[in-house]
């Protein structure tokens, strides 16, 4: 396996009482979506601040590309962060100039900052307001500038909180295709958020984490089978008639077209046997979704 981009081993921090995070360990590895889900207050923040170098961990330690970034702050420029609350931006600059003063400080050269800072523009639709002061975009258009900060020196790592909240529908999806690009070009991308549909369409491995502790990392596949059980779910093209409706429930199939019921492949042929020959549109295994496992697995511990 490819070494990780980002460890985290251990992070602990607290604040005066209040264990923050606890024993947080994290991996990254090239060309993978982590979505890191977890309820107001659970303690993404924290970590992220942590990972990214701008809160020293109580204890534990960070690696970015096998760096520890508190030690050696040079580690910093495979990173690149698209935090909440810290946006960065100088808002009386343009996005052309902010674009070509991260990417100067960040070890660019002036004309390989502007070059690099022309195509993002371009690439992501804001090339019209390269010369528009940051104060005079919209919201969404200051929310993709903050991406491009983060893109400018071609980060190996990307931690992205929220990237596609309050963008219009078209935006957002772009976004989503964009950062789908970017793992798929191998960058490790750590990805917060509350909107599940976006973690469920973007993530690799999904982690956890509730009051300070991470209780559940695996890969979202595996995640969602686990969760779907032994669920299928069978669809007619008419809702069926009574007889029939009387004999699914007599082998205990829930619902109302489409009807769901447990079992192996021997029920689904029970079911299809007590169904024939009605038209069928779809006998398919039920899939969980991404915010179904959350909600059951925040709320059970
Ligand atoms: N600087 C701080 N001083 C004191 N407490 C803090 C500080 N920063 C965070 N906390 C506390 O640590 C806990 C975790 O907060 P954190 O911001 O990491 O949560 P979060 O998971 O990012 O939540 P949200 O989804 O609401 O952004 C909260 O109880 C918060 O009040």
């Amino acid at each position: 396996m490819e070494r990780p981009f980002l460890e985290a081993q251990g992070l602990h921090k607290r604040f005066g009482t209040l264990e923050a995070v606890k024993n947080v360990h994290l991996t990254l590895r090239p060309g993978e979506i982590l979505a890191f889900l977890g309820k107001n207050g659970a303690g993404k923040s924290t970590t992220v601040k942590m990972l990214s170098g701008l809160l020293l961990p109580d204890e534990g330690e960070v690696r970015l590309l096998g760096k520890n970034p508190f030690r050696k702050p040079l580690a910093l420029k495979h990173l690149g962060a698209v935090l909440e609350g810290n946006r960065n931006t100088y808002w009386r600059l343009t996005p052309l100039e902010n674009l070509v003063y991260f990417g100067v400080a960040r070890g660019l050269r002036l004309a390989a900052a502007r070059k690099r800072a022309l195509e993002l523009l371009e690439e992501y639709a804001l090339l019209e307001k390269a010369h528009t002061e940051v104060r005079h975009l919209s919201r969404g258009m200051q929310q993709k500038l903050a991406l491009l900060q983060a893109l400018v020196h071609d980060p190996e790592v990307l931690l992205l909180d929220e990237p596609t909240l309050g963008l219009d529908v078209e935006t957002a999806l772009l976004m989503q295709q964009k950062i789908r690009a970017l793992a798929r070009a191998g960058k490790a991308i750590l990805l917060t958020t509350h909107q599940m549909e976006v973690a469920q369409a973007l993530a690799d491995r999904v982690a956890i984490i509730h009051r300070g502790e991470v209780i559940l990392e695996e890969t979202k596949e595996r995640l969602l089978a686990r969760f779907s059980g032994e669920y299928y779910v069978l669809e007619l093209e008419k809702p069926p008639p009574l007889e029939v409706l009387q004999h699914l429930r007599a082998l205990g199939i829930e619902g109302e077209n489409p009807f769901f019921f447990r079992g192996d492949g021997e029920a689904i042929w029970r079911v299809l046997e007590a169904v024939k020959p009605l038209p069928l549109k779809r006998v398919a295994k039920a899939e969980a979704d991404l915010l179904e496992v959350f909600l059951k697995v925040v709320n059970h511990v």
